[in-house]
């Protein structure tokens, strides 16, 4: 299998019934959901809120929507409201040429609208996704970061291959900055919600999503680029379903010397080397789509730790202890684990409701098989194959991770 190859249509949801639509077991691109597309379910999704870090709002690099309170910059612009969001209206022209005609999602940083560019070349409308930077200077200075890896990693990719969402330009509207970027239909929390909730989707389709990513990953590694906040919510398909591509790109940075922060990525899909407070690097990336890969398959968060302490635990019940000398080099480590390197895990006192530290020794690890034992259908190989990789991705070293010329190279991807 030709890696790069674009992906023909395929079906997404586990069964008909689980589907609530026979035509997803077709091939055809009427695997939609058809009418009424729905519109993000972001801003309103509680399990959405609960994948953050300990800080309120998620993380954001330089401050960036870390439950900011914001001060909106300018009273006066009444089409603000209070924490600085643009209060857009339908059928509202932007920058004299795109025209609003839904919304597409909300998240800390913006609020994304579906548009119609009015002024294509070839003089045809086309649709595109706006994204409408929340007006604050912290959120403007970071949009303008954004923008500074969004040109880099377009400009790598002439051909648009590289699945990642296609940014196409830049305007500044009513004290807003806007990114416009190619529309696309929905992301994969919402797919899973409305294909897979609870027991995921086709294994098929994961392995798809998963070649898609890696080449995605593989792009980034190029231009030297760390997304640092892979999840279903920044994974984003075409009607047909049968293209992704990775968006978001909010808390990219370039790789080198960065700074060493416990909250970077969404907590759920967060490495230890971010919790250890280790340097990081593009394993980081590798680690969060392997979270999102199993729970595209399972329809279940692998690791949901309500605090980072927690992370570590569930990260050791899978593989088990942590090298001592990856602990050694933690910034944090002091935090979580004692002088001879036992973890300490915190906890409530179920008496005083204090937090207390509780020492656990010998912890044993699982064996993913008994994590991922597939679906009625399911090809076993491709079962097997899809086992071996999560080994791979999930090794606590970084150091010794799955790389990404590897993750493409491996059988679950190649079939082979
Ligand atoms: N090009 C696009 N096409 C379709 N929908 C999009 C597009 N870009 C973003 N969205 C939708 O808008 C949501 C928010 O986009 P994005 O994550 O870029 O914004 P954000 O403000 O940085 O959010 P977050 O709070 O998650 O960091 C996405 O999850 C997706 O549902």
């Amino acid at each position: 299998m030709d890696v790069y190859a674009p992906e023909s249509s395929f079906s997404v949801g586990k069964s008909p019934l689980q589907d609530g639509n026979t035509c997803l077991q077709s091939t055809t691109e009427t695997v939609g959901l058809g009418e009424g597309s729905p519109k993000s379910e972001r801003s309103n999704d509680m399990f959405r809120d609960d994948i953050f870090g300990e800080s309120p709002a998620g993380v954001r690099k330089s401050g960036k929507g870390d439950s900011i309170t914001v001060e909106n910059s300018d009273l006066n612009d009444n089409w603000d409201d209070a924490e600085g969001y643009y209060g857009y209206r339908f059928g509202e022209i932007l920058e004299g040429r795109y025209e609003i005609i839904a919304s597409h999602g909300k998240g800390v940083f913006s609020t994304v609208v579906r548009a119609k560019d009015l002024k294509t070349k070839s003089g045809d409308p086309e649709e595109v996704a706006i994204k409408i930077i929340r007006n604050n200077e912290t959120m403007y200075k970071a949009g303008l970061e954004e923008l500074v890896i969004l040109k880099k990693l377009v400009g790598a990719d002439p051909e648009n291959r590289r699945h990642c969402v296609r940014f196409l330009s830049t305007f500044k509207y009513r004290n807003h900055l806007c990114l416009v970027f190619e529309s696309l239909h929905m992301n994969l929390r919402e797919v899973l919600k409305k294909f897979g909730r609870n027991i995921g989707l086709k294994l098929t389709a994961v392995r798809a999503y998963a070649k898609q990513l890696f080449i995605a990953l593989k792009h980034l590694k190029n231009c030297g680029v760390l997304h640092c906040d892979i999840k279903p919510d920044n994974m984003l398909v075409n009607e047909a379903k049968n293209v992704l591509k990775l968006c978001d790109f909010g808390n990219a940075m370039f790789a080198g010397k960065n700074e060493i922060t416990p909250y970077l990525v969404s907590r759920f899909y967060r490495a230890p080397e971010i919790i250890l407070g280790l340097t990081y690097d593009h394993p980081l990336d590798i680690w969060s789509v392997g979270c999102c890969l199993y729970e595209l398959y399972t329809g279940k968060v692998l690791f949901p730790g309500p605090t980072n302490n927690d992370m570590l635990r569930l990260h050791m019940e899978l593989k088990g202890p942590f090298p001592k000398k990856m602990l050694r080099k933690g910034a944090f480590t002091d935090q979580h684990f004692d002088q001879d390197l036992n973890f300490l895990s915190t906890e409530e006192d179920p008496v005083t409701k204090k937090a207390i530290k509780r020492l656990i020794v010998n912890i044993k690890p699982k064996d993913f098989g008994t994590l991922i034992t597939g679906s009625p259908g399911d090809d076993p190989k491709m079962v097997a194959n899809f086992k071996d990789l999560m080994e791979k991705v999930f090794f606590l070293d970084p150091e010794k991770r799955l790389n990404v010329s590897q993750a493409l190279s491996h059988p679950f991807i190649t079939g082979k």
